[in-house]
């Protein structure tokens, strides 16, 4: 018919797939996975440059985690880009277990699809299922555990001390967090970490409904580590505009110019690793 040969015509989207799916299914069944690239030979949407990255999941590249049992992993950002601190993704397989970090080496872990145990020497062990995350402080004993498989994303880094405070255990789930105040912003806020003076980081999630946007055009001393989970829009990165989707990492430098814009038909959420509560001198 007329309609199905127009020189804009595209084909339709089905809507179905997402409604009946986990949340952040898209983290791990990526639309621009390696099988749907098959025919396209050479082409990413990943770029690494002096004050960023976009690292979209056509690139991750796993390889066996040292000290993680049964467990691959794929870094998104180290300090060989300039960054403090690593982000990473630990694809946890059939009775896997992680390792510990190194010695003064605080980490985060977040789970986007599975489930894990975590069992440390003081408590009993707590399940983590999708959308929960544990703060494991320095040097703090502890075991990740995974029956059948589960995807973390980790963030790792040494921890900077600041008088004589110290940091604890924590274990939570987004959903369970309260809404932040945002002044002269739009986006939903939530923080999965204590605000207090303790804590040289924190991991922010931001809500974005389809045509929301950041009213500041950020340019800021903090660095960022980021995982879009659900939805799509574009991220401005220095003079780049870049069309992202749930899955896709950015590594952002300190200064590096900072804007997103949601779009589509769904919310857009965020995960952020930024560093905070320490003078930069
Ligand atoms: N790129 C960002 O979303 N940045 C955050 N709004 C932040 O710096 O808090
Ligand atoms: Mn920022």
């Amino acid at each position: 018919s007329k309609s199905d040969d127009g020189f804009c015509s595209a084909p339709s989207i089905t809507e179905s797939d997402e409604k009946t799916k986990p949340i952040y299914w898209k983290v791990t069944n990526p639309t621009l996975s390696p099988s749907h690239l098959q025919d396209l030979p050479g082409y990413t949407r990943s770029v690494y440059k002096r004050d960023h990255a976009l690292i979209t999941p056509e690139s991750h590249v796993f390889s066996p985690l040292p000290d993680w049992t049964n467990t691959l992993g794929a870094y998104l950002i180290t300090p060989a880009m300039g960054s403090h601190f690593v982000m990473y993704f630990a694809k946890m397989k059939e009775m896997s277990s992680s390792g510990l970090p190194p010695k003064d080496i605080e980490r985060l872990v977040f789970v986007v699809d599975g489930a894990v145990t975590l069992t440390n020497t003081s408590s009993s062990s707590t399940k983590l299922t999708v959308d929960s995350y544990a703060y494991l402080p320095p040097n703090f004993h502890h075991s990740l555990d995974c029956v059948e498989s589960a995807t973390l994303v980790v963030f790792e880094r040494r921890y900077e001390r600041l008088g004589s405070h110290t940091t604890e255990l924590i274990v939570g789930s987004t959903d369970k967090k309260p809404l932040l105040e945002t002044p002269g912003e739009v986006f939903e806020l939530r923080k999965l970490l204590p605000v207090s003076l303790a804590y040289d980081f924190n991991i922010h999630i931001m809500d974005f409904q389809p045509g929301e946007f950041l009213n500041v055009k950020e340019v800021h001393y903090n660095q960022h580590g980021l995982l879009l989970l659900e939805g799509q829009g574009i991220y401005r990165l220095g003079d780049n505009w870049y069309p992202v989707q749930a899955g896709d990492v950015i590594w952002m430098a300190p200064f590096v110019p900072q804007w997103y814009a949601a779009l589509g038909k769904n919310r857009s959420r965020y995960l952020l690793y930024k560093d905070v509560n320490r003078n930069p001198l």
